[in-house]
């Protein structure tokens, strides 16, 4: 039998700043120390353009930094960019094999914020959302992708106690981003588990 092939799972939130980066980072952080994370391609977007290029809000990463949960940011002191002459991939993450090889030599790269896009629907295993707007957002946006291949769900249907959703904590406090780090770690538990 054919050595199994990779896997791969884009979470996705409204602004790709607050849930989806912890999501993604929780996920990252299982994969690892599961001894697995090479086997997959782990991404995170949004659904709108509010904060694209913008790093994950300070609150979420106070909280994974408390829970000692590496999370890709953009560092503060420098401010180091790259650009390109077309607008072709403008909003776009660095392509996965540019960031695998970079992985491979110990670079961890940052992650910003982007939008979801076409690619995605037919490149992605799985989306995995947050809420009813997320889903139908992207239930919507996969309507216009022909060959449209990726599992779009909600991480809470993951979740063993059952809460479905998983709230936008933008307008909330600190207790809100620990209460989405709870349910990510439960979800991505199981999420991780179903596809070992
Ligand atoms: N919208 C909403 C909303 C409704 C209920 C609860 C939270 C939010 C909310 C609001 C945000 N940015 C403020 C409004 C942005 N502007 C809205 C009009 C277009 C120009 C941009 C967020 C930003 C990042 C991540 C999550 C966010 N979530």
């Amino acid at each position: 039998m054919a050595a199994s092939s990779g896997k791969s799972v884009l979470f996705v939130c409204l602004g790709n700043i607050c849930r989806s980066p912890i999501a993604e980072a929780v996920f990252r952080k299982m994969a690892t120390d599961a001894g697995v994370v090479d086997k997959w391609r782990i991404d995170s977007a949004a659904t709108s353009t509010y904060e694209i290029g913008n790093p994950p809000d300070h609150r979420g990463q106070a909280c994974m930094k408390k829970h000692g949960v590496p999370m890709r940011h953009v560092a503060r002191q420098w401010v180091i960019d790259s650009g390109a002459t077309t607008d072709w991939n403008t909003g776009s993450s660095p392509d996965a094999r540019g960031l695998a090889c970079l992985r491979t030599h110990g670079i961890e790269t940052k992650h910003r914020a982007r939008q979801v896009t076409k690619e995605d629907f037919m490149t992605f295993d799985y989306i995995l959302c947050m809420d009813e707007s997320n889903l139908s957002d992207l239930k919507k946006k996969a309507n216009s992708v022909k060959n449209s291949k990726a599992k779009i769900e909600l991480l809470g249907s993951y979740d063993p106690e059952k809460q479905l959703i998983i709230k936008d904590p933008y307008y909330g406090h600190e207790e809100d981003f620990e209460n989405v780090y709870e349910q990510c770690v439960r979800c991505c538990k199981v999420f991780l588990e179903n596809n070992s």
